[in-house]
């Protein structure tokens, strides 16, 4: 790899959102430098400079341009490093498609009803698409804040927390397509999301309840995510996300 396309990660290590970039790089066996950021006491001048608007990790480095929002950054992943492809795409059906189309040209003469059909019926995975980018926004806009309802609060508002949370989590359940939420392969909605589960064991600590009691499937979804290379090696041991919780409840008064 030249100097030229290297690959760097603006990072955060207890950052949920520049996992899902450490996901996504090492789904494509990516390699990448992580430059590690102190987001609480001194971001460096390269961060403000890359995200001057949010000021925020992750932030990816390609060709020294920068990449700001993990879901983003994961889209442009997928798209740079299209294989193994995160979202759904139907590339070899179509090629079959139009395999039999050309059959058709060829043998049994150009025909404008047949032509026309082939091309209509092209399979194309643009529903799914969509169907993937709906759950990773519903992630994005639940599930961290969510859990802000549990950690950064206490008594009844923590209670609150704890049961809207739940419900989440409960949503997020009926999304999942299979093993996993595209199906049968990991993919675009797994990446986006499994980050979170290493701050659950906070979330349970704080709360006092069980995520698999409430949610055994997405429990289940949980243990097949951290069975993948890609997600063990990218999340961080969830009684260190514990701890860091548990001090920042301390810098604010919470205990
Ligand atoms: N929507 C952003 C969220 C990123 C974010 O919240 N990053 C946090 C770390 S978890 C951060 O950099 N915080 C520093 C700050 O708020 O100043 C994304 O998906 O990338």
């Amino acid at each position: 790899m030249s100097k030229n396309d290297e690959v760097i990660l603006l990072d955060f290590w207890a950052s949920p959102f520049a996992m899902r970039v450490k996901i996504a790089l090492a789904e494509k066996g990516i390699k990448f430098e992580a430059r590690e950021e102190d987001i609480m006491a001194g971001k460096s001048e390269l961060l403000l400079n890359s995200n001057p608007l949010h000021k925020k990790v992750p932030v990816l480095l390609h060709y020294g341009k920068p990449i700001c929002e993990s879901a983003i950054i994961v889209s442009y992943i997928d798209e740079v490093w299209p294989f193994p492809a995160l979202l759904p795409t139907c590339y070899y059906a179509r090629a079959q498609a139009r395999f039999w189309a050309d059959f058709v040209d060829k043998k049994v003469g150009f025909h404008p009803y047949y032509s026309e059909t082939f091309l209509n019926l092209l399979p194309t995975c643009y529903y799914a698409r969509t169907q993937a980018r709906f759950w990773a926004d519903f992630v994005d806009k639940k599930l961290f804040d969510g859990g802000c309802g549990i950690w950064r609060n206490n008594g009844d508002a923590l209670e609150l927390g704890k049961k809207e949370f739940i419900e989440i989590l409960q949503v997020l359940e009926g999304a999942l397509g299979g093993d996993f939420f595209g199906g049968d392969n990991f993919g675009f909605v797994d990446t986006i999301a499994i980050p979170h589960a290493s701050w659950f064991y906070a979330y349970e600590q704080f709360g006092g309840f069980k995520v698999e009691d409430a949610c055994p499937k997405l429990s289940a979804w949980i243990e097949r995510c951290l069975k993948r290379d890609s997600v063990a090696k990218s999340l961080p041991d969830p009684s260190k996300v514990y701890e860091f919780l548990c001090m920042f409840r301390k810098m604010n008064g919470l205990d």
